[in-house]
C-alpha cells in the first residue's frame, strides 16, 4: 500500500508504476474517492460540532427557544448520520483500490512485462561438463530408491512426492543447516504455521491478487500459506515496536502449500514445482530508511549465495523486471541455480525489498529516534527451499555410475560419507 499523501504528491510516479507492473487500476477514481471521503468527513465533523454547540446552548435557553434548538440539533445529527452511511460504500471501494496499488519499483529494475525482461547481473560457478550421459533428478532418484513419485499420486494427486532413504534424511539436514547458517547471521529461528487467516494474506500481499493460488480451508475460514512470509508479516501486526527492537530478524521455517493454479503443464516431472514443500525464510523488519533496506537486501542475498557456494551449485543472480517482480516489491533479485537436465538456470531463491508497502498493509510500525510512530520497512528472501534445491544438488554432483558425490559441506552434514 502507498500513503494517499504520497499518491497526491507523486501521481506520475504512481501512474508509471501501475503501467510498468501491468496493473489494471483507475488512479483517477482512487484520488476522486479520497477527495470525496475527505470532504464528506469534514462536513460530518462540522455538523457534529454544530449539533454539540446547539446542545450546549440548550441548558441556558428559554422554553420558547428550546423546541427550535432541539429541531436544529436533531437535523444536524440526522444529516451527519446520512452522510456517514453514504460513506461506507465509498470507503469500501477506496480500500479495495488501495490494496491493488503497486509499490514504486527500483529505478535500476529493467522495465518489461514479465520474466523475459529480467537481466543477469552476475554468474557464479561453472556448469559441469560430464564425460558421460547425465541423468535427470527423477532418473537419479529412481536408480537409487530415493523417492516415490508414482504410487503417491494415487494417494495425493499430481505434483506430490515422497522422498526416501538418504535423500529424505538430506532434506531434513539441509533445513537444519540453513537455519543454523542464518542463525549465525543473527537471525532468530522461528517455526511458523502455514495455517493463517484471510487478514494475514491481505497484510502480506498475497491477497487479493493471488487468492487463486492459495489452498482454502473453507469450514474454518482459514487458508494454507505458500511461504512463512505470511505468518511473519502478521506476527507483529498492530504493534508499535521500539526502535531498539529493530531490526527484527527471523529465520522462519514452515511447510509451504501452493495450488500452482497458473502453472498447468509446467515442470510436471519431478520436484521443481510441487504443491507442498518446506522452506527456511529470511525475514527482516527494519527502520524506514532506504539505505538500511538496501544494506539488508544485500545481506539476505549474500547469505543465500553463501549456501549455494557451499553446495557448489553454479548459479546466476537476476535483476527482476517491473512486470515480473510482483505488486509489492520495490526490488527483487532472484537467484537461479543450474539444472543440467534442462540446460538452464532455474529460480531457487527470491530476495525482495518492499520498503513500507507491506508494513502499511500489516500496520507494522515503530517509534523512530525522534519519537514519531512510523511504518517500518520489510524484506524477505529464501534461505533454502526443498525439494526444488535437491534438483541442482543431485544433477550437478552426479557421477557416471549414477551416484551423487556430495560437496564437502554436505557430506559433513551426512555423517562424513562423501556419497549420498
Ligand atoms: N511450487 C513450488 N514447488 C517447489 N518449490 C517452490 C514452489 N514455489 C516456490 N518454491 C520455492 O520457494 C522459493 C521462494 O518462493 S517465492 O515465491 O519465489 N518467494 C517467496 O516465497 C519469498 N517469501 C521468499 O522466499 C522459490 O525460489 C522456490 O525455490
Amino acid at each position: 500500500m502507498l500513503s494517499i499523501d504520497f499518491i497526491r504528491e507523486n501521481p506520475d510516479a504512481v501512474r508509471k508504476a501501475i503501467a510498468d507492473k501491468n496493473v489494471e487500476l483507475d488512479l483517477d477514481r482512487l484520488i476522486a474517492l479520497a477527495d470525496e471521503i475527505k470532504s464528506a468527513r469534514q462536513e460530518i465533523d462540522a455538523l457534529r460540532t454544530e449539533r454539540n454547540r446547539i446542545s450546549d446552548m440548550f441548558k441556558d435557553a428559554s422554553n420558547e427557544e428550546k423546541p427550535e434548538l432541539g429541531k436544529r440539533a436533531k437535523e444536524a445529527g440526522k444529516k451527519a448520520g446520512e452522510l456517514e452511511k453514504g460513506l461506507s460504500d465509498q470507503t469500501d471501494e477506496y480500500k479495495a483500490l488501495m490494496l491493488q496499488l503497486p509499490n514504486i519499483p527500483y529505478g535500476g529494475a529493467p522495465v518489461g512485462p514479465d520474466e523475459s525482461a529480467n537481466e543477469v547481473i552476475r554468474t557464479e560457478g561453472t556448469p559441469p561438463s560430464f564425460d558421460f550421459e547425465p541423468l535427470d533428478h527423477v532418473a537419479l532418484m529412481e536408480k537409487n530408491g530415493w523417492a516415490d513419485l508414482s504410487r503417491i499420486t494415487q494417494v495425493s494427486g499430481s505434483r506430490t512426492y515422497c522422498l526416501k532413504g538418504r535423500l529424505a534424511l538430506l532434506e531434513q539436514k539441509l533445513m537444519a543447516w540453513a537455519l543454523e547458517e542464518i542463525m549465525g547471521n543473527g537471525f532468530d529461528p522461528i517455526t511458523v504455521p502455514a495455517i493463517a487467516r484471510e487478514d494475514a494474506f491481505i497484510r502480506q500481499g498475497q491477497f487479493p491478487g493471488h487468492r487463486e493460488e492459495t489452498y482454502e480451508l473453507e469450514k474454518d475460514d482459514l487458508f494454507l500459506a505458500g511461504t512463512a512470509e505470511v505468518a511473519l508479516t502478521g506476527l507483529h501486526s498492530g504493534e508499535i515496536l521500539e526502535s531498539d527492537q529493530l531490526p527484527v530478524l527471523y529465520a522462519g521455517y514452515s511447510p509451504c502449500f501452493r495450488r500452482e493454479a497458473g502453472s498447468a503443464g509446467r515442470d510436471v516431472r519431478g520436484l521443481l514445482r510441487v504443491h507442498q514443500f518446506v522452506k527456511v525464510e529470511q525475514y527482516v523488519i527494519c527502520e524506514a530508511d532506504e539505505a538500511v533496506s538496501a544494506k539488508w537486501h544485500a545481506r539476505l542475498l549474500g547469505a543465500a549465495e553463501k549456501l549455494l557456494q557451499a553446495m557448489e551449485i553454479p548459479y546466476q543472480v537476476i535483476e527482476t523486471s517491473t512486470g515480473d517482480m510482483g505488486l509489492g516489491k520495490y526490488r527483487m533479485n532472484d537467484i537461479e541455480s543450474w539444472v543440467p537436465s534442462l540446460g538452464k538456470y532455474r529460480e531457487t531463491h527470491s530476495c525482495s525489498t518492499l520498503h513500507d508497502w507491506q508494513a502499511r498493509r500489516a500496520n507494522l510500525r515503530y517509534r523512530n529516534a525522534e519519537g514519531k510512530v512510523v511504518f517500518a520497512h520489510t524484506l524477505n528472501n529464501t534461505a533454502l527451499a526443498s525439494p526444488r534445491i535437491l534438483v541442482p544438488i543431485l544433477e550437478n554432483h552426479q557421477t557416471a555410475d549414477g551416484r551423487v558425490k556430495l560437496p564437502k559441506a554436505l557430506h559433513e552434514l551426512m555423517g562424513g560419507d562423501e556419497y549420498l
